[in-house]
């Protein structure tokens, strides 16, 4: 070993992590998860998770599936606005995503995000047993939120979709880029396609600012790998589709460049379920529930009014 060091200086090119025995594992932030609220998937990876308590005791659970890149820190509002409603609310970062463990916006394969999503709401479950479930899916968390309700038939009391990914967009994914993406996928999967235009997921000004000043978004490019994750998952939310036959609200902006609202349309004629609703928004772009305050709020109206009027008929707390 070199001369003896100060304490505290690290070998160089030692990383500043504490050896992994000492059990105090730190989040990409280099926060120590025993000090954070997290559990530990199945492949051991800890991930980040985030609970929304209503002041009254709960009348219903709502799980909420953050999308590619982002954090689940993002849905503050609409869990606050959830709690209203006495929905316990909870969420996690998917794995490399946010607080969570993992290389960034990188997964081995999509049933990752769904075999966690259903860990932490089995968890949840055991200690609310009996409430309504419900599950919320924005973008790639839309895919998440159709897979593992095509998992569990049964476990879910209704579904709200935020332009989710049904169908790759044409754009991002044409035929051309598709089969490049097959190729490269087994040459170079780590080569980057690029990240996403922070102008084309909202029209609020703010929100874009937010996104993109954001130390828990991922703003690094896609990789070939991870394209293809998300090529695997639209294919397989295809074949899900069929068998949703729950309760559905689903919102989708006109002008969404990243999620084709043709998805949403085809989800609206393909899903055998009684109760479908679709709202489009004119002109709106792609993160709905951080667009233009007129289309933001009507968002969350849209859901307050439909959760409201389920959780009162589940709970047979209805009139007379
Ligand atoms: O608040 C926020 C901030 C971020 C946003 C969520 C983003 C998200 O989840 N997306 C959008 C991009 C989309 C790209 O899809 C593909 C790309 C290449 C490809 F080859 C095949 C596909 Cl399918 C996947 C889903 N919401």
């Amino acid at each position: 070993a070199g001369p003896a060091r100060e304490p505290g200086q690290n070998r160089p090119g030692s990383t500043s992590r504490m050896p992994e025995d000492s059990r105090a594992r730190l989040s990409p932030q280099g926060i120590a998860y025993k000090d954070l609220p997290h559990i530990a998937n199945a492949d051991g990876q800890h991930l980040f998770c985030r609970y929304w308590k209503p002041q009254a005791s709960p009348r219903a659970l709502a799980f909420v599936a953050h999308g590619a890149g982002e954090h689940c820190g993002r849905y503050d509002e609409l869990a606050q606005m959830l709690t209203g409603l006495n929905f316990f609310v909870f969420a996690h970062d998917h794995v490399g995503h946010g607080q969570s463990e993992g290389d960034r916006m990188v997964v081995s394969d999509f049933q990752v995000f769904i075999r966690d999503s259903l860990q932490h709401i089995d968890l949840v479950k055991k200690e609310h047993p009996g409430l309504p479930i419900y599950i919320f899916g924005h973008s790639m968390g839309g895919a998440i939120s159709i897979l593992t309700v095509s998992e569990r038939p049964s476990d879910f009391a209704g579904l709200v979709l935020i332009s989710p990914l049904i169908l790759p967009n044409p754009q991002s994914a044409t035929s051309f880029k598709v089969f490049a993406a097959k190729v490269l996928n087994h040459l170079l999967p780590s080569f980057s396609l690029g990240s996403i235009d922070p102008n084309i997921i909202s029209r609020n000004k703010e929100e874009v600012e937010a996104y993109v000043t954001d130390p828990l978004v991922y703003h690094g490019g896609m990789k070939v790998s991870f394209a293809m994750q998300l090529l695997n998952a639209s294919a397989r939310v295809g074949k899900a589709l069929p068998d949703i036959s729950l309760p559905v609200l689903l919102m989708h902006g006109t002008d969404d460049q990243l999620c084709d609202i043709k998805g949403s349309y085809h989800l609206m004629e393909t899903v055998p379920s009684q109760e479908k609703i679709l709202k489009v928004y004119d002109k709106a772009y792609h993160v709905l529930h951080k667009e233009l305050p007129e289309v933001s709020s009507a968002v969350f109206r849209e859901i307050e009014t439909w959760l409201a009027e389920k959780i009162v008929t589940a709970t047979g707390a209805g009139g007379i």
